[in-house]
């Protein structure tokens, strides 16, 4: 069985993780490799893999520890992850707007919002359709009705699909939420009231069109941004720099796990840091790297550049030197140090490899869950054989608080 990381390298309450993991994957491989290889024969069609419900993700190594490799992280309880397939799949999700400019977006300070960063074709809408449990593969040719049977997103082999900031609602608004919106919209109106009183009909006409914030109608708002192309951020679009120094708080940035970072990844990290928008990083294409790597297993050619262990060392370390000596963005505190791998793009894998654990991992970037995880670095009776700093040292930052979800003033 290929192993991610080294198992000696671990402290042995950590390595049933790792085995967990490699049986997932295997397992998930196997079935898929059946699927493609004996698909000749339609009336020969093998059963669908099971769903693989596995979250995937991996923290990195302590600093001081020469092997720099990735552990697998464990898996949040499975309440945890229910809450969070709960905001994502329990109610049909909302196209909430459709922006080509920043001013065009509505007013959002109630909602967390999380953006989906990323070059063109890295599978942004894709990661969204499977984390509606719409389907991954196969998406919309068009938002609305059609979005509920074809995938809520619309996704394209070519390059460049998605033009507009497009955002999506997820979930149930929380009734404090609501509650307290309304409380403040009455006291809003009673002001303007008085204020109105004293004004030309024109004015009062003028202040009655001005846009308002809607009433929140969602737990969580996901917004699908435009992929970013050939190295340039003009080419981009100066309207998502505007959204990311002026509104955002909290990104997702999805790198291809079979390419990882280049350079217009490092030129978007560059304006995360520089704005301070805390930074989740989720590798995509998941599948297609487990894949190759399986075809190499199978000739005996062992692991290429260390797997999605080595595409996440590499990303941590891109990460660390552009974080700097004096950054304000840091480790744990401005970038999110664990990395979650999905794999989304076929439908034949069920919801996709690692949604679940996606879904948990963005509604924890928006304060939606508690991260209830704890790691143990081994007993007396079974010290850890690699004893470097202790686990509880490396858990990541606390989640947000609520309030930091709210947009910048
Ligand atoms: N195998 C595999 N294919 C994927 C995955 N994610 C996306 N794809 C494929 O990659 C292509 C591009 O996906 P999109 O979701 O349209 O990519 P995007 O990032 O939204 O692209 P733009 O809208 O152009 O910025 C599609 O053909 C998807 O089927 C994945 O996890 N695994
Ligand atoms: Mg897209």
């Amino acid at each position: 069985m290929a192993c991610p990381v080294n198992l000696l390298a671990m402290p042995p309450s950590l390595r049933w993780l790792t085995i967990r993991h490699s049986a997932t994957i295997t397992q998930h491989i196997s079935a898929r490799h059946a699927s493609t290889t004996t698909g000749s024969s339609s009336s020969a069609r093998p059963p669908k893999p099971p769903p693989p419900r596995e979250p995937l993700s991996y923290l990195p190594t302590p600093s001081n520890n020469p092997s720099q490799s990735a552990l697998p992280a464990p898996s949040p309880s499975s309440s945890a992850l229910d809450a969070a397939n709960t905001i994502f799949t329990h109610d049909r999700p909302k196209l909430l707007f459709t922006a080509a400019r920043f001013l065009s977006l509505p007013f959002n300070t109630r909602i967390p919002e999380i953006c989906i960063l990323g070059r063109s074709n890295v599978g942004k809408s894709t990661l969204i359709n499977a984390l509606t449990g719409l389907g991954g593969l196969k998406a919309g040719t068009a938002h609305g009705v059609q979005a509920r049977r074809e995938g809520l997103a619309i996704t394209s082999r070519k390059a460049g699909c998605t033009k507009t900031m497009n955002g999506y609602g997820f979930g149930r608004v929380r009734p404090d939420v609501l509650k307290a919106f309304l409380r403040d919209r009455e006291a809003e109106n009673k002001a303007l009231e008085a204020q109105a009183g004293s004004m030309s009909r024109t004015e009062r006409r003028e202040l009655k069109k001005r846009p308002r914030e809607a009433v929140p109608s969602c737990a969580l708002v996901v917004v699908d941004m435009p992929g970013y192309g050939h190295a340039s951020i003009k080419e981009w679009g100066v309207e998502i720099e505007k959204y990311l120094s002026r509104r955002a708080k909290a990104a997702v940035l999805l790198v291809d796990a079979t390419v990882g970072l280049n350079e217009g990844d490092r030129m978007v990290l560059e304006m995360l840091k520089a704005h301070r928008v805390r930074t989740l990083v989720i590798l995509t294409k998941g599948d297609k790297l487990l894949e190759k790597e399986a075809v190499r297993d199978k000739h005996g050619r062992g692991q290429k550049n260390g797997g999605l262990s080595g595409a996440c060392v590499r990303v941590w370390a891109e990460l660390r030197r552009m974080e700097g000596r004096h950054s304000q963005w840091t480790e744990g505190d401005g970038w999110e140090r664990e990395i979650w791998v999905t794999g989304a793009g076929d439908r034949r894998n069920g919801p996709g490899l690692g949604v679940e654990g996606a879904r948990w991992a963005i509604c924890k970037l928006a304060g939606l869950v508690e991260d209830g995880r704890t790691f143990d670095a081994g007993s007396e009776d079974s010290p850890a054989e690699v004893e470097v700093v202790s686990f509880d040292d490396i858990v990541w930052a606390p989640a947000p608080s609520k309030e930091d979800n709210h947009i910048k003033a």
